[in-house]
């Protein structure tokens, strides 16, 4: 999807310390804002101090918006409200290893082969399209944070280059755009070729932002504590409301192929999404995977 905003200035911080060679992942990072055509501008800044919590957490007071920083051991993270956070697609290794045994309620719920094409309308850190590419299937993977996507990309580039993740990573296709727009113009004459291979999917998957205490049992108000990455992303991204949900879900279910379904991640007390009831529905004591079939 080409972009015509102006491109927003990302700080990108490192320690003059660090012990690996800074301006080769800079590279990377600014070929993958170019290839991808994003909206971004990173300004490299090299601090004297060492990335300690501290530090990161003046940073974030300094700059109050989100940073891109580089630790001691090369790794990337987006920091934000004094949380960083990596994508870290190698901590799912177990998951991504086991889960062609369909131990999965993701998987479960979505009933991938490895003939599949499945779209990830919210991508996040893309840890549940490991989960659907790791049946075989292939993922297009959309998130419409710039930021987000940057990181997605740097993480899918950096495991390519893993010889045992090779095969996974081929089969994922990262892509910055809003998913109500992208499904839009899937059908459209005018859509860049680079960015869309089908007119439809076998599943597409909706990951949205809920209110942080969603997960709260509403009877007793406790309830499971939101992970590191969901706090962060709560400070960069929205959760839809009614009129959003309902375009995502009808659009959604237009552009699955008959048989095909929409399946959507919620908290398990959550309200339905769009308030539409779904055809099936898989739930434990935190999540709930509601999915709705295309029966044309
Ligand atoms: C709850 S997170 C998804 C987490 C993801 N399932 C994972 O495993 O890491 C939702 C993500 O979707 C993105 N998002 C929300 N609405 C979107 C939309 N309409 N189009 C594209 N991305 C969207 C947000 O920026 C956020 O990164």
């Amino acid at each position: 999807m080409s972009h015509t905003t102006e491109a927003t200035y990302v700080p990108i911080v490192h320690s003059a310390s660090v012990s690996i060679e800074v301006a080769p992942v800079i590279q990377i990072l600014e070929q993958l804002i170019e290839a991808a055509n994003l909206s971004l501008k990173l300004q490299v800044t090299s601090i004297e101090r060492k990335l300690s919590q501290k530090v990161r957490q003046q940073l974030s007071d300094e700059y109050q918006r989100p940073v891109f920083i580089i630790d001691d051991k090369g790794q990337l993270s987006l920091l934000t409200h004094h949380i960083s956070v990596a994508p870290d697609w190698k901590s799912l290794q177990r998951r991504v290893v086991s889960a062609g045994r369909k131990s999965e309620m993701l998987l479960q719920a979505c009933k991938l082969t490895d003939q599949s094409q499945v779209l990830d309308a919210t991508a996040g850190f893309g840890h549940d399209s490991l989960i659907l590419a790791s049946t075989g299937a292939q993922v297009t993977m959309l998130e419409r944070n710039p930021l987000m996507a940057l990181l997605l990309m740097y993480e899918q580039h950096l495991m390519s280059q893993q010889a045992n993740w090779q095969k996974l990573m081929v089969r994922l296709k990262v892509v910055c755009a809003d998913s109500a727009q992208f499904m839009e113009a899937l059908s459209a004459a005018n859509q860049p070729e680079q960015e869309v291979s089908h007119s439809s999917y076998d599943v597409i998957y909706l990951d949205p932002m809920f209110p942080e205490n969603s997960y709260e049992n509403a009877a007793t108000g406790k309830g499971a504590k939101v992970g590191k990455h969901m706090q962060a992303l709560h400070h960069i991204a929205q959760p839809p409301d009614n009129t959003e949900e309902q375009r995502l879900l009808t659009l959604a279910l237009n552009k699955v192929v008959p048989g095909g379904r929409v399946v959507v991640k919620r908290p398990a007390a959550a309200p339905l999404f769009a308030q539409s009831n779904p055809d099936e529905s898989w739930h434990n004591d935190v999540l709930r995977f509601d999915a709705y079939f295309n029966k044309a």
